[in-house]
């Protein structure tokens, strides 16, 4: 199809593994029209067996949404590639409204490969969205306000895969790749694509920054920030691949919701990558989907080294005894009693399993007065037992604890799994290594492979 091209696709595909299949998210772009094209023509030559699935979001925010949806099948149609739109339905958020798009586009293409039984989506992210993500993540870094921003790990830009929901990947192999290459090879072979008017509308801050990029200094500009992108990306890796070897040496885990580190972490020559690891335990142990900023868990970490102290951040207690440094859920904020619901998570930091669907359960902490049953643990003192355990989920009707079905092989009511707060939702593949030490830490389900080839279970994280 893409005779033309044969060195690009290989150049782009060769290393993943696309055996289980691929989605390719199709918005009708020029870029993701553009990487379906690619894609289907690696496939049809080295893989013609594997599965290849466009899929379109409607998202349902402007006229004509559902019309390019519907370019965008037939495109597939004429060239023999199976198609699905999915919609956005329900009420849209008046604020945030990017960010639950994104998040709505992502649930919705995970959906439509888990169904499939495909693990990894492709999408159409160039080299100048990586810059534009950099410029703007910069522009950002120096704005002192945002403190998200601040610690320069955002400057990596983009990872060439993310885990979504520790289930999916989402791979994107045009990052390397000019725009106008891929509208040349479109051209080329007379493919059209869709211009979405919003990738031009300059009160949006990403339009702006391309208007920009196109400018006379440009391509400087662009060079720049790959390169300050590839730099971030290699320094962030490595910074995780440090904590993740810290928390191996030096975390354990005496119960659910307890976390001890040896006192012997403070002392880490490598305090960098200490505040990192320390910032990661802090956001899981808490249940928080981001990383506490780098400037309190430092300053904690500098008094850890010399006091004994208790101290609440990112809604974990940070109990340093002479006996270790502990840390639990703060009690303060715990969810209040909810409807039991299956495959929910539970105060962003327990995934929810019901076997028991009757009516009437609700899901509410062990609290302090059920903890007090809580079994012992040597070199633990029982307080801090108690702690932890009060802040774990319970299944409850009318008051009364119904979690525990005791011994025997019969299905517990109810499982409660730890996820890995700051990465459960999304995991860049920059993280996986500290990611994948703190799963092993806290029971977390192991990460699913990289969907690059050579990469087996045991060995997924060598080169993430
Ligand atoms: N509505 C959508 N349906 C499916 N995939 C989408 C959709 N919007 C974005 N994507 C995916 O995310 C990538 C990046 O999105 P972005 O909004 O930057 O691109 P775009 O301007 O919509 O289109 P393109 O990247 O195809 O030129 C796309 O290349 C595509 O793979």
């Amino acid at each position: 199809m893409l005779d033309t091209e044969p060195d690009l696709s290989d150049r782009l595909f060769s290393n993943f593994d696309f055996s289980n299949g691929a989605v390719a998210a199709v918005s009708g772009g020029s870029d993701s029209t553009a990487l379906l094209f690619l894609l289907k023509h690696h496939l049809d030559r080295t893989l013609p067996a594997a599965k290849l699935l466009a899929v379109t979001i409607d998202h349902d925010l402007r006229p004509g949404s559902a019309a390019e949806a519907q370019a965008v099948a037939s495109v597939c149609a004429e060239h023999g590639i199976a198609h699905r739109t999915l919609v956005w339905s329900g009420r849209k958020p008046r604020t945030g409204l990017p960010a639950a798009a994104r998040e709505a586009r992502y649930r919705l293409l995970a959906k439509a490969a888990e169904a499939e039984g495909i693990r990894v989506v492709v999408t159409g992210h160039t080299a100048d969205d990586q810059a534009e993500t950099v410029l703007m993540r910069q522009a950002r870094e120096e704005d002192a306000s945002d403190e998200d921003a601040r610690d320069g790990r955002g400057l990596a830009g983009m990872a060439p895969a993310t885990l979504y929901d520790w289930r999916t990947w989402i791979a994107r192999p045009l990052l390397g790749t000019r725009r106008a290459a891929l509208r040349e090879m479109l051209k080329r072979r007379g493919i059209g694509w869709i211009e979405d008017p919003t990738n031009v509308d300059q009160r949006f801050e990403r339009p702006r920054m391309r208007i920009s990029l196109a400018g006379a200094d440009g391509e400087a500009r662009f060079a720049q920030a790959i390169a300050k992108a590839g730099q971030a990306a290699a320094e962030r890796e490595e910074l995780g691949r440090r904590a993740a070897v810290l928390i191996g040496a030096f975390a354990g885990r005496p119960a659910p919701g307890l976390i001890r580190l040896d006192r012997d972490f403070t002392s880490a020559e490598d305090s960098e990558a200490a505040v990192y690891a320390l910032r990661i335990l802090l956001a899981t142990v808490g249940g928080v989907s981001f990383l506490p900023d780098e400037a309190r868990p430092r300053a904690l970490f500098e008094r850890l080294r010399s006091e004994t102290l208790c101290a609440t951040l990112s809604r974990t207690v940070v109990d340093a005894r002479r006996s270790g440094i502990f840390l639990h859920r703060e009690a303060r904020n715990l969810p209040a009693a909810v409807p039991a619901q299956d495959q929910a998570l539970w105060d962003g930091r327990r995934g929810i399993t019901l076997s028991d669907r009757s009516g009437g359960l609700v899901i509410a902490p062990v609290g302090p007065a059920a903890a007090k049953r809580s079994a012992q643990e040597a070199g633990v003192s029982a307080s801090l037992l108690r702690r932890a355990l009060a802040a774990e989920p319970a299944l409850w009707r009318g008051g009364e604890r119904v979690d525990f079905v005791g011994g025997g092989d019969a299905p517990q009511p109810m499982t409660s799994v730890p996820v890995v707060s700051p990465f459960a939702r999304f995991l860049p593949s920059f993280d996986l290594l500290a990611a994948a030490a703190v799963a092993a830490l806290i029971g977390a389900p192991s990460l699913p492979p990289l969907p690059f080839r050579g990469h087996d279970r045991g060995g997924a994280w060598a080169k993430a």
